[in-house]
């Protein structure tokens, strides 16, 4: 008698490569899951070294994708802050060639590969291997569309006058100005690989968006105008599939457990930049001068900070974000505003205070305070580059977690309507869902 696995049809196999960074492996992993479960057979390539890390993390990864590695040939995640120019470097120069090798061994052949937005090399490899190359971004739709439309918008070389621009950069997100782009402007590195990341999704067959229709429409449809190929929203690309099945049996879900409903502010500045140490002491200060209970991931040694705050506070090198923001007992969530953040607290409902560092989250800082009005912009006041005092961030703490006050009520009503959006969203029938479906229906149709 044949046996089972010889009776069925192969699956349709897609092979998928991140770029090397927390905040965008993250949603490549998320999204995965979500293809597995429509169906595809998913292979997930990663540098060794972010295999070895993802498979001892607190959190690893579902099973429902299949992973493999390529040799370490770029710098280690441990320390790429320091020579970021080195580490695109060797991203964009050293990863094509392993990659391409191999994607002779998989078995079933792929037949399309779902790439970071970021991994420019990867449209050529399609060309050469005759496979469809899907483009993955993982920040908002927004910060693609600004710098997809850079020379209309900056003139040539930003010889447009900074008020003209100011102007665009307004109709764009409400709030937005130049200062929350220089990140990228005045770095001639910066520019150049986001502005080659964009000309390269030119020719992809489709770009995927880790994003939500409902929170970017008029963005997404503008988007849908001006390229070429098909454009899929399928975010939050966030683990909530998983939700409910992880324990949580961790000290600090249990510290959470034993805390008033909404009374702690969660603090996270992101899994790859973080403040300077000062600016770090002025954020405990501020928040243990303001007496709200907080829970902080800070990494490193983190006893000067548990020492500083007393007894409000708890200091965790790392957590399960998503089930720690979904905790009853969290309140707000103080955030650099990285987008899987965002759309991890837009999921839970919470309202958040913004502390933008760089890239994307300025922007993001502005669709959380000025669009969707579910937050506060620690830096409105002192702007950029600035040291934020510890008084500024008790005052911004109080203002956010006072459930009681008008603003504070407003913005967690806000927050609630928006999580329904979202929840809606990847239900059966909603503008995710069906996103993810007419993306594996075209992917099946490449075969
Ligand atoms: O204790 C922690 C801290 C973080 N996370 C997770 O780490 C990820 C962090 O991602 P994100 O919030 O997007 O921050 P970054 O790691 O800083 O993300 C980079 O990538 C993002 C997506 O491209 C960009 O929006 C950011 O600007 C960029 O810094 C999220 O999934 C968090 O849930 C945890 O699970 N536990």
């Amino acid at each position: 008698m044949a046996s089972s696995s010889a009776q069925s049809p192969k699956p349709h196999h897609i092979v998928a490569m991140p770029f090397p960074g927390r905040g965008l492996i993250n949603p490549l992993l998320n999204l995965s899951c979500h293809l597995s479960t429509h169906g595809l057979l998913v292979t997930v390539v990663l540098t060794e070294e972010w295999l070895g890390l993802l498979s001892t993390s607190p959190t690893p990864p579902h099973p429902v994708v299949q992973f493999r590695s390529i040799p370490n040939v770029i710098p280690s995640e441990h320390g790429r802050a320091a020579d970021y120019n080195g580490f695109l470097n060797a991203v964009n120069s050293k990863l094509e060639e392993p990659f391409e090798r191999l994607l002779e061994d998989l078995d079933p052949p792929p037949a399309a590969i779902l790439a970071d937005t970021h991994l420019l090399w990867m449209v050529s490899v399609g060309e050469r291997r005759r496979l469809p190359v899907y483009s993955l971004w993982t920040m908002p739709a927004a910060f693609f569309s600004l710098f997809y439309g850079f020379e209309d918008i900056f003139g040539g070389d930003c010889t447009v006058a900074s008020e003209e621009i100011d102007k665009i950069l307004e109709q764009h997100v409400k709030g937005l100005n130049l200062g929350d782009v220089s990140f990228v402007i005045c770095s001639a590195t910066i520019k150049k690989w986001v502005l080659d990341t964009l000309f390269w999704a030119r020719g992809a067959k489709g770009v995927v968006f880790a994003s939500i229709y409902e929170l970017e429409p008029h963005i997404i449809d503008s988007l849908k105008s001006k390229l070429s190929c098909p454009v899929y929203t399928v975010g939050p690309c966030i683990p909530y599939l998983t939700l409910k099945d992880k324990p949580c049996n961790s000290d600090y879900m249990q510290w959470l457990d034993s805390q008033p409903i909404n009374s702690v502010l969660y603090l996270s500045l992101g899994s790859f930049l973080s403040v300077s140490v000062a600016q770090m002491d002025e954020i405990v200060t501020g928040l243990h001068e303001s007496g709200i209970r907080f829970l902080m991931v800070a990494r490193g040694d983190t006893s000067h900070v548990q020492a500083k705050m007393g007894s409000t506070g708890l200091v965790v090198q790392w957590c399960d974000q998503l089930k720690v923001l979904c905790h009853p007992s969290i309140g707000g969530f103080f955030t650099h505003c990285g987008w899987n953040s965002t759309l991890e607290c837009l999921f839970a409902g919470k309202p958040m205070l913004t502390f933008p560092l760089f890239l994307d989250q300025p922007l993001n800082c502005k669709l959380i305070a000025n669009v969707w009005k579910v937050g506060l912009n620690v830096k409105e006041e002192i702007g950029d580059g600035c040291l934020v005092g510890g008084k500024v961030i008790a005052k911004f703490a109080k203002r956010l977690m006072d459930v009681e006050g008008m603003e504070g009520k407003e913005m967690r009503k806000k927050a609630v309507e928006l999580s329904e959006v979202v929840h809606r969203a990847v239900e059966e029938g909603g503008s995710s869902y069906c996103s993810i479906s007419a993306f594996v229906e075209d992917v099946c149709s490449s075969f």
